[in-house]
């Protein structure tokens, strides 16, 4: 065991914020000239001068918790509850950066294995108080808010303590693994088996594994190792009406698979304690490039091409025009323009940025399936720029969180949101929901940059993952966003899904009817009554409150 994570107030990816990947000159500039940023810097409020209400958690239920847990494991000061109030959205960020209000657990349970588990639900179920399950605290749509519902008192069970690998099975390749492993932790573990996971979302370092399958998480290797869903092959859950194991084997016609019930389920039908999980051989080769299209539906016809062939690369990631610019003013005003000009005498004058990555067991292997990648590109007309820009975003692949505090720091407005649909519809989606950001971020005629990129690509359609920079509305900065999330979510609905990989938490929740239908919205119900009669589970997430 590693021990116990010490959260803090969090007002960034990391405690040094900014300071991880200070913004060049260069860039600074660039960003004032093109969204009109002011000169002053936006630090965050001294997270002594937070204070967290006084705790709701009645004593009888505290000491109840204690004995089971230990009374060292159920906390309830105010460092300990600030640490675990909410995710780590644009929203979640700039309330905590600037002392806005926003919901604190009145107490934190940190159980060791999964029987506390089952036991913690129990006396929670009890003593009618709601739980917020916390594993890295990531969550970007508000699945960790500290929602009470109708409870009179909320904890955030925090999984940290369940961190064990409990089994490697080299055979049928399955690793079983606790919830509350993070990610890097797990990798390390399976590397000295000789695996690996192949699951590596951009909150890689501080997400788990009861994290990841609670969200249907997708890695930036989605393509060749799948989505998290796909990797699961069993799992173990703590619920108010007791234990439930699902899978029991890689593949069963035993009614409809339940393992789909609880991936996904979002704390709101149970904790996931355990999950067994398939595991590769780790890759003893990989090689990263880039090419650049002539425009985005160029680019997206080559990597249409590369799904419907099935010769994906591992990673296979287009940024759009605004996406490859920022890349670019972002790493370097002069290395830019020689670039531009490199391109333009090669007639490609709209540059969308394809980074292609394959893993592979042998220098064969890996030289077969890229000659397939490449042979499918043939036909669509692209210019290689080698192998160093594709390294460069594989030694990047983990900084944008780091980016992000240092813009947060310069008064940026700088939120993503996802989306996936069919290829036949990826366009007008994608121009929707920019049309939907740019209109509602614009002020004092000035444009918000609206970056889109594919990341996640299938034989039948894609994501479509969209990054802005605004300049942030200081009065209202909650407001600003929440403006702009409504518009664009509105923009989706009907044309693809409310979210590919981040889940629906609380954010989501007003447009889950109009995707999964009223029926849908009974059977997620009914469900939730079964295993939660009296509604503990994550309150205000995923399942709307029966009206
Ligand atoms: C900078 C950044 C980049 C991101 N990049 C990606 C990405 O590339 N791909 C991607 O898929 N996501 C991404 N995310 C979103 C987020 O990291 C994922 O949703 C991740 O799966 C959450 O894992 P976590 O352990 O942090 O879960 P948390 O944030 O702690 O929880 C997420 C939800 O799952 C529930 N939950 C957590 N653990 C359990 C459990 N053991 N049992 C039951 N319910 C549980 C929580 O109650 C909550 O509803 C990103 C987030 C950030 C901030």
């Amino acid at each position: 065991m590693s021990g116990l994570i010490e959260h803090t107030l969090r007002g960034g990816w990391t405690p040094s914020g900014a300071a991880a990947a200070p913004l060049s000159a260069h860039a600074l500039r660039w960003l004032r000239q093109r969204i009109g940023l002011a000169e002053t810097t936006t630090p965050a409020v001294p997270a002594s001068l937070l204070d967290a209400p006084s705790s709701a958690l009645p004593e009888a239920a505290r000491a109840d918790l204690a004995s089971v847990v230990g009374e060292q494991h159920v906390r309830t000061g105010a460092a300990e509850r600030l640490g675990r109030a909410g995710g780590l959205s644009y929203q979640d960020l700039v309330r905590r950066r600037d002392g806005l209000a926003f919901a604190v657990p009145d107490g934190v349970v940190l159980p060791a294995d999964p029987a506390q588990v089952q036991q913690v639900l129990e006396c929670c179920a009890r003593h009618d108080i709601a739980v917020v399950p916390f594993g890295g605290g990531t969550s970007v749509v508000g699945g960790v808010a500290a929602l009470r519902g109708d409870k009179p008192a909320v904890l955030a069970l925090d999984l940290c303590r369940l961190d064990r690998l409990v089994s490697v099975d080299p055979v049928s390749r399955i690793a079983v693994v606790q919830a509350g492993m993070r990610a890097p932790e797990l990798e390390s573990l399976l590397a000295a088996h000789g695996f690996t996971l192949g699951h590596f979302p951009q909150s890689y370092e501080r997400a788990t594994i009861g994290g990841f399958a609670a969200t249907r998480s997708a890695g930036q290797a989605s393509a060749g190792y799948g989505r998290f869903e796909d990797m699961v092959q069993g799992v173990r859950l703590a619920t108010p009406a007791g234990e439930w194991r699902l899978g029991a084997a890689p593949a069963s016609a035993a009614g409809p698979d339940l393992r789909q019930l609880a991936v996904g389920s979002e704390g709101s039908l149970g904790v996931i304690t355990e999950v067994a999980l398939r595991v590769r051989p780790a890759p003893e080769r990989s090689r990263y490039e880039a090419l650049v299209f002539d425009d985005w539906q160029s680019g997206a016809d080559a990597v249409r091409a590369l799904a419907q062939s099935r010769v994906l690369a591992d990673v296979t990631r287009l940024s759009d025009v605004d996406e490859t610019e920022v890349q670019l003013e972002m790493s370097g005003g002069a290395k830019a323009g020689a670039l531009r000009t490199f391109l333009r005498a090669r007639g490609i004058r709209r540059p969308c940025l394809l980074v292609l990555g394959w893993d592979a067991a042998s220098r064969e292997e890996l030289k077969q399936r890229r000659e397939l990648t490449l042979a499918a590109l043939r036909g669509h007309r692209h210019v290689r720029l080698g192998r160093a820009p594709g390294e460069a975003w594989r030694s990047h692949r983990f900084s944008g969180p780091r980016q992000r505090d240092a813009l947060l720091d310069r008064g940026v407005c700088v939120e993503t949101l996802e989306t996936a649909t069919n290829w036949a519809g990826l366009g007008e989606l994608r121009s929707a929901v920019r049309t939907a950001l740019v209109r509602t971020l614009t002020s004092r005629g000035r444009a918000p940059v609206v970056m889109c990129h594919v990341s996640h690509a299938y034989e039948t359609g894609a994501s479509l993952y969209f990054t802005v920079l605004a300049a942030r509305d200081a009065d209202d900065p909650v407001g600003q966003w929440q403006r702009a999330k409504r518009a664009a979510g509105d923009a989706i609905a009907g044309r693809g899904t409310i979210t590919h990989h981040h889940a629906v938490g609380a954010d989501h929740l007003p447009w889950l009817g109009e995707e999964i239908g009223a029926v849908g919205e009974v059977v997620l119900a009914a469900a939730k009554n079964a295993v939660d009669p009296t509604g503990i589970l994550n309150p205000g997430k995923l399942i709307a409150p029966a009206r």
